[in-house]
């Protein structure tokens, strides 16, 4: 049922395509996931940057079209992925305000930025799919948060959600939880990079060579995320299993507790939202 309505939505868009605004890194490995695995023709992708090195690198890259304006953009597409930084975002909507309708869907990437900023800059009632992806979309291992406006249609909400399944996992929240799961799935793999570079510096200095280290610290993370999905078991339950009575593991925890890490983890993630509140006003 669902792939008829998703293999009906791709169908009727076969006149015109996906536009992307922002040839930069997402965009890049949203159109990668997408080309690589069929979910939309790679001919039928279109891509505007205001750097066009970027836009013609992308379009050699993953086979699809680059456009040299919006104007040209929006007569090609009827769906526009918004992937420029928040930053860009009020002159990209003032640039393509003259061309919208109300058919348009648009769907962001960016952070803070909300769907009533949008419509409200664009001055349009465009239906807009506001998402929030990860960097690991590029190994097809993302994980996409998205939440929609109540005039996207669900077939048009069913094709977008399958675009970014084609690299990975997507969730449906409500718009006011968008700011706050940046913090979770969006800015988090720099965390765990972060976490993963200091455990590889330490077993450097205590003589593991850094490619050997890595690459068990990789296998760690990789097993113990797939402990935490078993059902039954919780953070704490497998803390405990790892931890036996007198052994290693509670020496090392009791220095990750006297300086508070949960604490940090909650303190960072709060800077994180905090940023994204700062950049959607
Ligand atoms: N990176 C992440 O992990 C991540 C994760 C989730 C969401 N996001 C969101 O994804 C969005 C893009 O991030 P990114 O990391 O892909 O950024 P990026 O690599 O800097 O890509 C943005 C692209 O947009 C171009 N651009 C700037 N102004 C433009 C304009 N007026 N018209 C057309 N193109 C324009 C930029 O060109 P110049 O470089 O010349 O400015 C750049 O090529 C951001 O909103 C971010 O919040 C990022
Ligand atoms: N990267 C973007 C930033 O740092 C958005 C989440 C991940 O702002």
């Amino acid at each position: 049922m669902v792939y008829s309505i998703i293999y009906k939505a791709v169908f009727e868009l076969e006149e015109k395509g996906l536009g992307f605004i922002g040839a930069g890194n997402m965009a890049g490995a949203i159109i990668n996931g997408i080309v690589g695995t069929k979910t939309f023709p790679a001919q039928k992708i279109y891509v505007y940057d205001i750097n066009t090195e970027k836009s013609e690198a992308l379009k050699k890259k993953a086979g699809i079209q680059s456009v040299p304006s919006l104007d040209e953009l929006v007569k090609n597409c009827s769906i526009l992925f918004l992937a420029v930084k928040p930053q860009n975002f009020s002159e990209v909507l003032a640039d393509l305000k003259p061309f919208v309708n109300d058919r348009i869907l648009f769907v962001s990437i960016a952070a803070g930025i909300s769907t009533s900023y949008i419509t409200r800059e664009l001055g349009c009632n465009c239906p807009v799919i506001r998402t929030m992806p990860n960097t690991p979309l590029l190994v097809g291992k993302g994980a996409t948060a998205m939440c929609k406006t109540a005039n996207v249609a669900d077939e048009d909400f069913q094709l977008v959600q399958s675009l970014f399944a084609a690299c990975g996992t997507v969730t449906v929240l409500d718009e006011k939880q968008m700011n706050a799961v940046i913090s979770v799935n969006s800015s988090s793999p720099a965390y765990v990079y972060l976490f993963a570079k200091a455990m590889m510096d330490s077993a450097v200095k205590q003589g593991i060579d850094a490619a050997t280290a890595l690459e068990l610290i990789c296998q760690t993370f990789e097993g113990s995320a797939e402990m935490l999905r078993q059902p039954g078991l919780t953070p704490e339950s497998l803390i405990k299993m790892v931890s036996s009575p007198g052994g290693t593991t509670l020496k090392a925890l009791d220095v990750f507790y006297a300086h508070h890490f949960e604490g940090i983890v909650d303190e960072a993630m709060k800077a994180c939202t905090k940023r994204a509140e700062e950049l959607g006003k």
